[in-house]
């Protein structure tokens, strides 16, 4: 048979990586996809640069329109990132008959509903299994194999360089910009690497994952964020001491009324498999109804395990080259008149269990004050510790655990707390989960 043709666009991280495994197990490859997958075609904007992975054979441009619209490729692989140009180029390839593989979730997460209509429109597919959790098969194990339950819910580590950075920085003792600055060394960072710190892109990955699991338009906008910029080496201890470690989770729920879809750090029992996933790994564990919980792991990015889910993609596409578009999976699961209107829920009416640590006087009556605060909102307290006061300090760290309660109240209690004469400064929040 006749070799399919890939276009690269973009030769970076995960387009050498591409490039290599292509290449070295080709024979496996083209055993698995019953046709030869080369690249033919790909565009770089510094051609010149030394690359990780060798080039004979492949027509370098620096115009990446150049390779969508040459005739001869079939297969365009979008390994750029960012909105755009990749958005055009991502359509303009579409138009022109051509299949999309695609590692960028901002991408997806933002301008997926247009994109996959256009695929429809012109018989051709989309697939994007690296834009989630890098090499962890996690689109395919919930489009395709949890297909027979109900999700109830799913969380996870899903950005490699946060947990990279909370890992090294809190359990080995190093600084945040030596651990970011090693990150983008080995690949794992995005081009702003403020996405990775600040939740955004556990945010794109998060609402691609929702939409997967409940059958919902992708709604970036309704995503809860936070990062990990205001985590503490001091919450880091304290949590320890509660017997928790602290996370950066994105995490969706299907509650009463609605999805809770959130990113944010997150106090987790020591023993919880999540709280256990350290450096550049990921893990999602998604529940689903039928078969209860289930957990994906493995590196949630790096040049090779991404690199891993473009080809299985590839080898997807080419396996089911002439399918028509109603016989494909669906993009997002479910098909596209069945997507649920169950709105997204704002943060207030969602419910979760909570850290909270504030800097107090240490004088007598203090602690009732805080907890007749609490209880004036309904919050239920599980845990408390006052450290006893350093030599010459007038205020002493309270840290408290609460039970689970809407956020709208713990909103109203933390305002009436920071207003109390005896509490210095802010309230710290760090939103607990049990995950069970
Ligand atoms: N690096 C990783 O571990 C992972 C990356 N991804 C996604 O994969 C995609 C690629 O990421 P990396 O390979 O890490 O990035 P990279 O920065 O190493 O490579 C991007 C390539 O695109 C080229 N490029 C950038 N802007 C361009 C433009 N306007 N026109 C033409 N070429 C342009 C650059 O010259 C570079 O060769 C992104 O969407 C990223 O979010 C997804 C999972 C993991
Ligand atoms: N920057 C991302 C790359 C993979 O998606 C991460 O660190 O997870
Ligand atoms: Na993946």
């Amino acid at each position: 048979m006749k070799p399919v043709n890939v276009g690269m666009l973009g030769l970076g991280t995960v387009g050498s990586g591409v490039v290599n495994i292509l290449e070295r197990n080709a024979d496996v490859i083209n055993r698995r996809a019953g046709r030869e997958i080369r690249v033919t075609h790909a565009s770089a904007r510094h051609p010149e640069r030394p690359r990780s992975c060798r080039l004979e054979g492949i027509r370098l441009t620096t115009d990446p329109f150049e390779v969508v619209d040459d005739p001869e490729v079939e297969i365009i692989a979008e390994l750029i990132g960012g909105h755009e140009p990749a958005r055009e180029l991502v359509l303009r390839a579409l138009d022109n008959g051509k299949h999309v593989i695609t590692a960028n979730k901002a991408l997806i997460a933002s301008h997926g509903n247009e994109i996959f209509a256009r695929a429809r429109e012109n018989g051709v597919t989309v697939a994007f299994e690296a834009a989630v959790a890098g090499g962890i098969p996690i689109i395919k194990a919930v489009r395709e194999a949890l297909t027979g339950n109900r999700i109830e819910w799913l969380a996870g580590i899903i950005n490699g360089t946060s947990n990279y950075i909370l890992t090294e920085m809190f359990y080995e003792g190093r600084q945040f910009g030596d651990v970011l600055a090693e990150a983008q060394r080995l690949g794992y960072a995005e081009a702003d690497p403020s996405f990775d710190v600040d939740g955004t892109d556990a945010a794109h990955k998060l609402t691609i994952l929702a939409s997967i699991a409940f059958g919902i338009p992708l709604q970036y906008d309704k995503v809860y964020v936070e990062g990990i910029d205001h985590i503490t080496r001091e919450d880091v201890a304290f949590a320890e001491e509660l017997g928790f470690r602290i996370k950066h989770l994105g995490m969706a729920f299907h509650e009463e009324g609605g999805y809770a879809l959130r990113v944010h750090p997150t106090l987790l029992p020591r023993r919880h498999m999540l709280a256990n996933v350290d450096g550049v790994m990921n893990a999602v564990m998604v529940k689903g109804d039928a078969v209860g919980p289930t957990l994906y792991y493995g590196a949630g990015a790096g040049a090779e395990p991404t690199a891993s889910a473009v080809v299985a993609d590839m080898i997807d596409v080419v396996r089911e080259f002439n399918l028509e578009p109603e016989n494909r999976v669906p993009y997002l699961a479910f098909h596209t008149e069945s997507l649920s209107r169950e709105p997204v829920l704002p943060m207030r009416d969602v419910e979760t269990a909570y850290y909270l640590r504030l800097s107090a006087r240490d004088e007598p009556g203090v602690l009732a004050d805080v907890t007749r605060v609490l209880g004036d909102f309904g919050i239920s307290i599980e845990a408390i510790i006052q450290k006893q006061p350093q030599a010459g300090a007038e205020h002493v760290p309270i840290i408290l655990l609460t039970h689970r309660i809407h956020e709208r109240h713990m909103d109203a209690a933390i305002e009436r707390l920071e207003h109390l004469e005896q509490v210095d400064g802010r309230v710290v929040r760090i939103r607990v989960e049990s995950l069970e």
